[in-house]
């Protein structure tokens, strides 16, 4: 993959697929903007291994609305540059027992909290990320939904459903509006990964998943495809959505 020595920021970069991407991206030569709400976030370079010019860590929690917004001005006005972006911070609606919620058990606020980091934060992050790509005539935009955006199975929330069936049709309009400036945005929806977010999950509602693969991705099997929607062989590919799930999920 040639960089250029580019910039790609990463949401969720201290989570079990950010770390991946974090670590391969920095490996191929980008440079990073890592950003998490975790306490650990600041450490994560030096735990990757990476050299201080490579990578700049932001602890933002992209639910509370004061902190996304300066983010996205970091973004906007140029201080942080991004010339790729990475949306994948994202949580899921399960009880403390690792069962799905039901439409019943989820209130106003839990919604809220859903979209809030599924959503609308990838929506403003890119809505702020998109006039410097124009003015480069560049930019690459991936937003990691879940096999649970594009179908429905017992082991999905509901919030979470449409928060990721949402994530999807923003792709579809950044793509429809921005690929004449040479911007892609693609959807990656992951199945079953093996990371602290689906070890959460009660492993008997993950196991009802008939993954005709018979096992759980690896975070490299998502990061692999990461790094091809990067690369300037994606420049054609834009408004798709690559379903990672070992074969759960096969639309026609
Ligand atoms: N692991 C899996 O089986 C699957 C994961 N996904 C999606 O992949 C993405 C990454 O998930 P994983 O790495 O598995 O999860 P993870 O739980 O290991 O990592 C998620 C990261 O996002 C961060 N985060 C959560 N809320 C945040 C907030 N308000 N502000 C800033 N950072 C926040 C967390 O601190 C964490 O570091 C998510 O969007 C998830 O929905 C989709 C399908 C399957
Ligand atoms: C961990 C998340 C909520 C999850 C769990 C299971 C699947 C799946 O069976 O495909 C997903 O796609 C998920 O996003």
């Amino acid at each position: 993959m040639t960089t250029n020595g580019k910039t790609v920021l990463i949401t969720g970069a201290d989570g079990g697929l950010g770390r991946d991407m974090a670590a391969c991206l920095a490996e191929a030569g980008w440079s990073l903007i890592l950003v998490d709400r975790s306490s650990t976030i600041g450490q994560l370079p030096e735990l990757l291994g990476l050299a201080s010019y490579q990578a700049q860590t932001r602890q933002c929690d992209l639910a509370d609305e004061a902190q996304l917004d300066a983010l996205c001005k970091e973004v906007s006005e140029g201080t942080l540059r991004c010339d790729a972006l990475i949306n994948n911070a994202g949580i899921s609606s399960y009880g403390r027992d690792g069962q799905r919620l039901s439409i019943d058990e989820i209130d106003r606020n839990h919604l809220q909290n859903v979209l809030a980091i599924n959503l609308i934060a990838p929506f403003l992050l890119s809505r702020a990320a998109l006039p410097h790509m124009r003015e480069r005539g560049w930019g690459r935009l991936i937003h990691i939904a879940s096999r649970g955006g594009r179908t429905f199975s017992e082991v999905f929330p509901s919030s979470f459903s449409a928060s990721k069936s949402g994530l999807i049709g923003l792709s579809r309009s950044i793509a429809g509006e921005s690929a004449r400036f040479g911007i892609t945005s693609n959807v990656i929806a992951p199945g079953v990964i093996i990371t602290p977010q689906s070890g959460k999950v009660d492993p008997a509602l993950l196991s009802q998943a008939k993954i005709p693969a018979q096992r759980y991705g690896q975070p490299a099997e998502i990061t692999g495809a990461v790094a091809y929607l990067l690369s300037d062989a994606a420049g054609f590919t834009t408004g798709a959505v690559m379903d990672i799930n070992g074969g759960a999920f096969m639309p026609s």
